[in-house]
This record gives C-alpha cells, sequence and structure tokens, in this order.
C-alpha cells in the first residue's frame, strides 16, 4: 500500500507541475481519503504508471519510480509547457499537441480523461488525434488568473505523514482517546507540522487557496465587521483572511494575525496586519473582536471551551467572534454536501481528533458563543436540504446565521447563507443570499429547547427570551449580574424539566436494555436484556467483563493462554513423533543387525558345511 500511495503521491506532483496546479480527479483523491477506497482510487493510477515506466526505461525521459519521494521536475518539458502556454499555444484550456511530448504525458492525459478531469476530443481534421481540454474540476486544480487553485488543498491532505493514518482509523474506533495521527506519528498533527516546515507550507497555501471563495461570500452578505477597531483573526495561518477583510473595511484600524509562532514565523508581510506567535489554548490578545475560521472542528468539545474561556477574557464586554466553522447537519441525507461534510469529519478525527465532538449548530452556540452575545457567522449546512437545486457537483456548502445580539442588535434580522456555485468549478464563485424573517428570539426558543448541551456549558449571559434590556454591553456590571442570575435558576429549572419529559419521551432511553445498561454501565452488555436476563447471566458468571478494555485484556490473555496450550501440546507431539521414529530407528536397527546375525549364522553355517565337505573329499 505504501508503493501505491507514493506512486499516486508522485503522480499528483508530477501533473500538479504541468501548469503550477494538478490535473488529479478531487474525488478521487477524496475516494482516497478513505482506506476502503483508497486501494481502488489508487489501482488505476498504479496501472498507468506501471505501463508509462516500459515506455519511460527506454528513453529514460522521466522516472517515475514507485519509491521515489521527490517531486519530478522535468524543467525541459516543463519549461516548455509554460512557454506555449504563455504564446498562447495552449491558451489556458487547450493542451497542446502531446504527440510532441514524451509518452507519459499522452497516457497521463489519456488516463486522466476516465476521470471528469479532461476532456477528450478525437479530431477528424487532425488525422484522429486525440485532443484534451480541463473540464471545470480540471480548472479548479489549476492556477487561475487571480492566483487560486485548489491543488495544494489536494496535495496537503495526501502528504505521507497524513495518509499513514488511515489505516489506522478502526483503532480509533475502539480507543478514541488517541488520533490515529498521533498513533502513526507518536504526536499531535499541530506540533509534527511544527517541526517540518515543509508541511507548515503547504498547510499555509492550502489555507490561502481555499479561503478567497469563502472569504468573499461572508464579506458579501455580511455586516457585522461595523465599529471593530481591532480585530484578531485566531488560527489566521499565513493572515490572508484578516488582508481581505482589511481591504474592504477601511475602518478597521488594526488587524492581529495569531497563530503558532512557527506558523507566524513564515508569514509574509502585510500592511496594518500584525502577526503574533502564541497560543490560543494559553491567552490571545485583547481586542474588539475576534474572528476565526476553521478552527473550533479540530479541536474536543472541551478544548473547544478552553480555547472560549480565553476569547472571553480577551473580548471586551459586548464586543463579538465571528466565527465560521463547518457544523454536521442534524439530518443526514444523500447530498454531496453531506456526504463531504462527514467525510471532512472523519479526516479531523483521524489526522486531528479522534474524539467524537458533539456540537451540532445550537451545541457550538453553547460554547459560550450565546453567552457573550457573539455568535455570527456559522456554517449550518443543514439548511441545505431544501436548497438542492443550487448545489451542483459541489464539494461544499455553506452558510451563516446571524444571531448576533450585541450592541444594539437585540435582534439579529438576517440570515445569511452561502454555498459554493457550481462546486469549485467555473471560478470559485459563492451565491450567498439573505432571508428576511428571521429573528435571535427563535434561536433562543430553540437553544432552551435543546437541554443537554445546556447542562454542561450555560452561562449565567444567556438573554431570555423577550428580555427587553441589551445584556451583552452591560453584563459585566453587578445590576446585570443579578439578573442574569435569576434567570439562569429558571433556565435551569426549564431544562431540567425538558430533561425529564425528554427521558420519558425517548423511546431508546425507555427502553429496557437501556435502562440495564445504564444500570450496569461498567459490564459489557450485548443485546437487549432485561434486569432479570442480567441477574441470570451474572449467576452463571456469563456477565463476565466488567469494559470493553478489560475484555480485550481477558480475550487477549486467553489468546495467550491458548498459544501456549497449543505450543505445549505441539512439543508433546512433536516430542511423541520423535520417540515414534525413533522408537521404529531402534527397531528397524534391531531387525537389521537380527538379519545380519542371521546372515552371518547362515555363512558361518554355509562355511562350516563347506568346510566339513571339503573335509570328507580330502579325507
Ligand atoms: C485549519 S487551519 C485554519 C487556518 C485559517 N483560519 C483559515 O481558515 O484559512 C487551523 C489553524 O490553527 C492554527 N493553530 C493550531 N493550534 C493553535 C494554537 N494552539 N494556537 C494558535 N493557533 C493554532 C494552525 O497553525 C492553523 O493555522
Amino acid at each position: 500500500m505504501d508503493n501505491k500511495l507514493s506512486v499516486a503521491r508522485v503522480l499528483v506532483e508530477y501533473f500538479g507541475h504541468l501548469d503550477d496546479g494538478c490535473y488529479v480527479a478531487n474525488h478521487r483523491l477524496r475516494k482516497a481519503q478513505q482506506p476502503a477506497g483508497l486501494a481502488q482510487g489508487i489501482d488505476a493510477v498504479v496501472d498507468l504508471v506501471g505501463k508509462a515506466r516500459l515506455t519511460i526505461d527506454n528513453n529514460k525521459v522521466l522516472d517515475l519510480s514507485s519509491t521515489r519521494q521527490e517531486p519530478l521536475n522535468d524543467t525541459t518539458y516543463l519549461q516548455r509547457w509554460r512557454e506555449e502556454g504563455k504564446t498562447g499555444q495552449h491558451p489556458s484550456l487547450h493542451l497542446p499537441d502531446l504527440d510532441t511530448y514524451p509518452p507519459i504525458w499522452r497516457w497521463g492525459c489519456q488516463e486522466l480523461a476516465t476521470y471528469p478531469l479532461l476532456a477528450q476530443q478525437l479530431q477528424r481534421e487532425f488525422g484522429g488525434k486525440r485532443k484534451y481540454s480541463l473540464t471545470k474540476i480540471g480548472k479548479s486544480l489549476v492556477t487561475d488568473a487571480e492566483g487560486l487553485s485548489y491543488a495544494p488543498y489536494v496535495l496537503q491532505h495526501h502528504q505521507d505523514a497524513l495518509m499513514s493514518a488511515w489505516p489506522l482509523v478502526h483503532e480509533a474506533v475502539l480507543d478514541p482517546t488517541i488520533e490515529p495521527f498521533a498513533k502513526v506519528h507518536g504526536e499531535p498533527a499541530y506540533s509534527y507540522y511544527g517541526k517540518k516546515p515543509k508541511m507548515n507550507g503547504l498547510m499555509r497555501k492550502a489555507m490561502s487557496r481555499v479561503f478567497v471563495p469563502f472569504m468573499t461570500s461572508v464579506l458579501d452578505g455580511y455586516d457585522g465587521f461595523k465599529g471593530v477597531k481591532r480585530l484578531v483573526d485566531v488560527g489566521g495561518s499565513a493572515g490572508d483572511c484578516l488582508r481581505i477583510i482589511l481591504q474592504k473595511h477601511c475602518f478597521i484600524c488594526e488587524g492581529i494575525n495569531f497563530d503558532l509562532p512557527e506558523v507566524v514565523a513564515k508569514a509574509p508581510s502585510i500592511p496594518e496586519v500584525t502577526h503574533i506567535g502564541g497560543d490560543m489554548f494559553k491567552s490571545i490578545h485583547v481586542v474588539d473582536a475576534i474572528f476565526m475560521k476553521w478552527v473550533l472542528t479540530t479541536w474536543t468539545d472541551d478544548e473547544c471551551k478552553l480555547i472560549m474561556e480565553n476569547y472571553y477574557k480577551a473580548l471586551l464586554a459586548g464586543r463579538k467572534l465571528i466565527a465560521c466553522e463547518p457544523v454536521l447537519p442534524d439530518d443526514s441525507n444523500e447530498s454531496q454536501r453531506t456526504r463531504a461534510l462527514l467525510e471532512g469529519d472523519i479526516f479531523v478525527m483521524t489526522i486531528y481528533r479522534a474524539k467524537e465532538i458533539k456540537y451540532g449548530w445550537k451545541a457550538l452556540k453553547y460554547l459560550r458563543l450565546v453567552s457573550m452575545t457573539v455568535v455570527v457567522a456559522c456554517l449550518k449546512m443543514s439548511d441545505y436540504g431544501d436548497r438542492k437545486e443550487n448545489l451542483k457537483d459541489g464539494i461544499w456548502s455553506m452558510a451563516f446565521s446571524d444571531c448576533d445580539s450585541g450592541g444594539n442588535h437585540q435582534k439579529a434580522t438576517k440570515k445569511m447563507s452561502a454555498t459554493i456555485d457550481n462546486s469549485y468549478c467555473d471560478g470559485l464563485r459563492f451565491k450567498a443570499w439573505l432571508e428576511k424573517d428571521y429573528s435571535v428570539e427563535e434561536e433562543i426558543t430553540n437553544l432552551l429547547e435543546t437541554p443537554k448541551v445546556v447542562t454542561a456549558t450555560l452561562e449565567d449571559r444567556v438573554i431570555e427570551k423577550g428580555q427587553s434590556s441589551e445584556p451583552s454591553l452591560k453584563d459585566k456590571e453587578p445590576v446585570e449580574e443579578e439578573a442574569s442570575k435569576e434567570t439562569l435558576e429558571n433556565v435551569k429549572e426549564k431544562v431540567s424539566k425538558l430533561q425529564a419529559t425528554i427521558d420519558l419521551q425517548d423511546p431508546i432511553k425507555n427502553e429496557a436494555s437501556s435502562i440495564v445498561k445504564k444500570n450496569h454501565s461498567s459490564d459489557l452488555i450485548l443485546g437487549n436484556l432485561d434486569e432479570q436476563m442480567v441477574k441470570k447471566k451474572r449467576s452463571k458468571n456469563q456477565v463476565e467483563f466488567r469494559s470493553w478494555s478489560s475484555k480485550m485484556q481477558i480475550g487477549s490473555s486467553r489468546v495467550l493462554e491458548k498459544q501456549n496450550a497449543d505450543r505445549v501440546l505441539e512439543q508433546q507431539q512433536n516430542a511423541d513423533r520423535a520417540d515414534r521414529v525413533l522408537e521404529q530407528q531402534n527397531s528397524d536397527l534391531v531387525r537389521v543387525l537380527e538379519q545380519q546375525n542371521e546372515n552371518r549364522w547362515h555363512l558361518a553355517l554355509g562355511c562350516k558345511s563347506m568346510a566339513t565337505d571339503a573335509q570328507q573329499q580330502t579325507g
């Protein structure tokens, strides 16, 4: 499998050099992110390389050996390719006459035409020659006029270090305390990247290339940056998001790009942006507003809470956090977006954290966002179930839900949604639209109806439905504290009532077997047993495993015992066999000796009778 992986990567890199992009199907690569699809997705590539190598060996144009680690740099052809591109011989979408290129290029293009990357035409007027052009997906992987390409993102996800974590995904199911990436490399992904400048570089490049369409959409539809003078982008990578925000909103005087020291050390200088290295788990700078994109998603609920605590300390009262995070849909559907989102989540669980993150759209708000009255933008995938008509063969969809109740916005009046228009194709555009009839009250009602999460993270600054005063700006004042404590009591009461009703109504929780499992939480109880059956099994010592881990231990010690017993038996059998062989050999020997003795006896007798005969004849 390793060889296959590196072949695939080499090929990606190889085609990636054709035009500063890569022509490898993103759908294939996405498929390759899953162990099951891996071999299937890559077989075709291996096959191709196998065929191609026959030709390469003869003319030594390219070395596509499967063990090669470095990107291929065939400067002559690449140079020519680019020059022809510049002079318009293969203007942007049409590839040159491949007959004048080494055969590998033809093989490559022909194979890639079997994916929706290259379109192939057999042109009669050119004597049946094959001509290729980039499809929309193909275009998304080639650097466009704005310098955008999805290729670094694809390459980032397919580095050996990341791919090697996939075969261990099943272990994370049994033991979610450590993610497969950390299992393979002995440390978490971000600290690993920190020691590998190349990986960090690719991460920065990948992030830079995918943020523009997203940010364009945010800035087109969202006006919550108004009044912000000092903005920090936490986990801001190279600072690109800040750059684009500051370009659009000149009233923001200072942007702080906050990321790990090793990341900001390599970030380019951007006007009005200060790069600050630090750890968001320790502290962040005090500012008017915090921006954060695709950060929470890679951390567990507990870690997110820690991050939120620090945000809370850093934000002046009533100021805002603008969070853009993917949120899993409440209901799974068959849309490509839901699938991509779930795949993305599995990716995050494999590389960044194995523990399940339970937050959905509503839960996310409980991570103190609501308490700070600062939820502004959030990706909300579940909104898109009924908008399939807008979702073509896209990769992600994104929506923003504005329930900004900070400042004077007691009621948020709009909800913004955006989705990638037509995937990454066609200039990577998003569509954004507004919905007028949205109110924060509705959100809060929803909030109160989700007690499970409330109990864990509810803060004393939750705004109650119908509350008329503006809590966020003043919520640090003592008078308001009192009022909000009262509110908290009410909320808690409601929550516990709701919880009780929900518990009663929940058919699964009500099942006898669920109750049994709850009462015997440390036992491993498989199947639907009732209390009596458990007692029966316990008396027969059948409910014997205290937990999965002890089950595993017992299981493995049994395996060992069995192996030992087998070994002893085998030794015994071998010894018996050896004894039998020896016995046989002994008896064979005895027989031979007896035979020899007999022969000797006969010989002696014969000699004796011959001697007697001779004596009689002479005598
Ligand atoms: C998925 S990237 C998102 C980058 C950027 N916000 C964007 O959307 O393009 C997550 C970022 O979080 C940063 N990060 C990870 N751990 C961090 C920490 N403890 N403190 C600050 N930043 C951190 C990473 O270096 C990385 O740049």
